[in-house]
């Protein structure tokens, strides 16, 4: 399939934008080492393993030199099911990856069915440990521990379930289908050790709080960390400290007067989170805002994202984000497949100057896959124009774009009942054409746009400052009916009188990754 790249201003089919926008896109093709005539869609910028399927991050950490990726995988098949195991890979470098012997399997009573999703935690004397949902025979979720079998090991090949286990069971009044995923544990300055565990009661959503002074024996606190009476089953917790001084990561157990705290949690398909503070003294966290359990919330990801999980890199410094894209397909399209979902590129984070929002952006080590630079610069764009990117292969390709707008009085007013950003995309989709916007990137686009994947800014005038939506138009992504084309979209925190509105986009035939797209100038940052 010839797939090309287009800089699109004004609706696709016509021409009604008479104001011209300034951009600029750097595009980098990238190298491709895995994908072949039979396999297409197969990624290089994203983790994939050789086939069947395959969900949840688990189990993160840098250990001796070596990052470690554990994710849930199905041996027997491209489908989720039962005998779920911790499949492992290593890499020096978050791009190439070594896939290892399966770290944890179904095999004990308190893991029969399935080894669901955990998190590592690294003790003191750098001696790392696993935290675990067990399926146990009668279908009870519990947490479970494993640990090295040799910690000189830096590739940590064999893990050994701890011979106690279970060493956390539901409690009383919790569901036993409900009480799942632990967190990488952090440590207080009371010498205490604390995770919290996903769960579900009364129609809250809830991160139950568990202490302990040796990691074996665990007590649940008297309240839950943190609930929300407005979510589904928190699956995945993830609780960590961001600093409000710098762009650097923190290791989990840092709390200090400058920091704030994410709680993360998954639900309803998508990855939420609040800041806010964590007051250790009275075991709870206090959200800045309670989560809404609206398109309203905050989210880490606003295409498919899902499970994701953190980690501190002592290495670099930073605090690195791998999530679960469970793609598009039909269950009859992973099965012909053979395989079924994908990590996304490992992405850093940290928390904006605002202190009101998370950034994110791909690790650095992504610019080792650049091959083929493109690069336009002041390039004015009218209303109804397409810019074709030539000289590049689209169908795997690194694009930073620009856009500069020059006359924003005449922006259309913002309606007050807009509020949610991807009924907005759907309702004003790409060929729904405004004064500034629909323009951003077409990627993936065949000769006759027939098929096409829109990415795409449109500013408004709100009462007091102008708004930016961002949208991800996936309608036209392709002619066949049975695929998932659901669109995205998301307001923007920028000022664009004051900011250029930049887009990242990581393109690949399968996939069309924009969590990058907040649209700051993060040159100004490094
Ligand atoms: O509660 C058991 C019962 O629920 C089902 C159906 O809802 O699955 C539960 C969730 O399973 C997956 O959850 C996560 C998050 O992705 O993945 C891990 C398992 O591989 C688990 O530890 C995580 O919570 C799935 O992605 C979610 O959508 C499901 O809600 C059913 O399959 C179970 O028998």
């Amino acid at each position: 399939m010839a797939t090309t790249l287009f800089l699109a201003i004004g609706c696709l089919c016509c021409a009604l934008l008479s104001n011209g926008i300034g951009a600029e896109l750097e595009a980098s093709q990238s190298r491709s080492f895995t994908t072949s005539r039979a396999q297409p869609y197969r990624t290089s910028y994203h983790f994939q393993s050789p086939r069947n399927w395959l969900n949840d991050p688990n189990g993160l950490m840098y250990y001796k030199g070596v990052y470690h990726l554990f994710y849930q995988y199905n041996p027997h098949s491209a489908l989720f099911g039962d005998g779920i195991v911790w499949a492992h890979s290593v890499s020096y470098d978050l791009v190439n990856w070594v896939h290892l012997n399966h770290a944890l399997e179904p095999s004990k009573p308190f893991d029969i069915i399935s080894c669901w999703s955990g998190s590592a935690t690294i003790l003191p004397g750098n001696r790392p440990v696993i935290l675990y949902t067990g399926i146990d025979a009668n279908y009870s979720q519990v947490q479970n521990l494993a640990i090295p079998k040799n910690e000189s090991d830096p590739f940590l090949q064999e893990w050994v379930k701890f011979s106690l286990n279970p060493i956390i069971v539901p409690p009383k009044g919790i569901e036993p289908d409900n009480f799942r995923d632990p967190t990488t544990a952090w440590q207080g300055p009371d010498g205490k050790w604390r995770i919290i565990v996903g769960s579900w009661k009364n129609d809250k959503g809830m991160a139950i709080l568990y202490q302990s002074d040796d990691f074996f024996h665990w007590s649940k606190s008297e309240q839950p960390l943190f609930t929300s009476s407005k979510t589904g089953m928190w699956e995945c917790p993830d609780f960590f400290p961001v600093s409000t001084e710098s762009t650097n990561g923190v290791d989990t157990s840092i709390l200090n007067a400058s920091t704030k705290h994410v709680m993360k949690a998954s639900f309803n398909s998508h990855d939420y989170y609040v800041l806010g503070t964590y007051k250790l003294e009275l075991e709870r966290f206090l959200p800045d805002d309670d989560l809404a359990g609206s398109s309203m919330d905050l989210r880490l990801d606003y295409g498919k994202y899902y499970a994701s999980k953190s980690f501190f890199d002592s290495a670099k410094n930073r605090r690195l984000l791998f999530g679960w894209v469970n793609e598009s397909d039909s269950t009859e399209d992973d099965i012909a497949k053979g395989w079924s979902g994908l990590q996304a590129f490992p992405r850093e984070i940290w928390l904006d100057r605002s202190g009101k929002q998370l950034i994110q952006r791909p690790v650095e080590e992504i610019k080792t896959l650049r091959d083929k630079n493109v690069g336009v610069k002041s390039l004015g764009l009218d209303g109804g124009s397409t810019y074709e990117v030539s000289d590049i292969t689209a169908s795997q390709v690194d694009v930073e774009v620009a856009f500069e707008l020059p006359r924003l009085e005449e922006a259309e007013p913002m309606d007050p009942n807009w509020i949610d950003p991807q009924i907005l995309c759907s309702e004003k989709n790409a060929s729904v054409s405004g004064k500034y916007g629909p323009f951003g990137l077409l990627a993936l686009a065949t000769e006759d746009l027939r098929e096409q994947t829109a990415i795409f800014f449109r500013v408004f005038r709100g009462q007091n400052r102008y708004v930016v939506l961002m949208c991800s138009d996936q309608s036209r992504s392709s002619l066949r009916n049975e695929v998932d084309k659901t669109t995205y979209g998301a307001f923007l925190d920028i000022d664009p009188q004051v900011e250029k509105i930049s887009l990242r986009t990581l393109v690949r035939l399968s996939a069309i990754l924009w969590p990058l797209a907040v649209a700051l100038s993060s040159d100004d940052y490094f």
